[in-house]
């Protein structure tokens, strides 16, 4: 079965829409199974993520879609803590082929929320992962998807603590498209 695991974190709960919503858009595609994997603040230890049964829960998965809140134009610390944690998997590139996406919201409209999915995109890349961009063209899309213009990722509006409806609707979309992506390829990537 193809496994696709979505790891975030969110402290008020917008980057936890998001991730349901990423979720839901997975759970649509049969054969599918879905792990979610929320960053918790009892993960850190001096500054660092520390969670072996979590990181192991990944080493397990197809594909990862990786959330974080945009904070000051970047991931969240906590995010970033998660990241280097994924360094003991980088010399032996044991996340190589797994398919890959991101997601982020922030309170301003643009609010360097592109920023924080190329930081995402950067990490994939140093794991040896590929990466999964949208295919909606901002401003093209008939039910108003990709509302944002964002094709690197799904990317989210929260101006007063609830996000976008049609941002969630993108969230949604690039976990259906990150799982029929997956499976369709996860058995010869597999074999490479
Ligand atoms: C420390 C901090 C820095 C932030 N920086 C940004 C930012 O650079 N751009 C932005 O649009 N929003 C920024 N925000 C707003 C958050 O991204 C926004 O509230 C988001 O919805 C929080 O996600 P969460 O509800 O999942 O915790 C920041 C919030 C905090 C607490």
């Amino acid at each position: 079965m193809t496994i696709v695991a979505v790891v975030y974190f969110s402290e008020s709960g917008a980057t936890q829409a998001l991730a349901r919503e990423v979720i839901s858009g997975i759970s649509t595609v049969e054969d599918v199974k879905v792990i979610e994997c929320q960053i918790q603040p009892w993960d850190m230890f001096e500054g660092r993520f520390d969670n072996d049964e979590f990181m192991c829960l990944l080493d397990n998965t197809d594909a990862i879609v990786f959330g974080s809140p945009t904070y000051m134009g970047g991931v969240s610390a906590q995010f970033k803590a998660f990241a280097d944690a994924t360094s003991e998997r980088w010399d032996s590139q044991q996340w190589r082929n797994k398919f890959s996406a991101g997601f982020t919201v922030g309170s301003c409209l643009n609010g360097d929320q592109a920023n924080t999915i190329q930081y995402m995109a950067t990490l994939a890349s140093q794991q040896g992962m590929l990466w999964v961009g949208l295919d909606i063209a901002g401003g093209y899309n008939s039910v108003g998807l990709n509302r944002l213009g964002c094709q690197l990722g799904a990317v989210g509006h929260n101006p007063e603590g609830e996000v976008h409806r049609s941002d969630l609707d993108t969230a949604k979309y690039l976990g259906r498209r990150v799982a029929m992506i997956t499976k369709a390829c996860a058995l010869q990537l597999q074999a490479l």
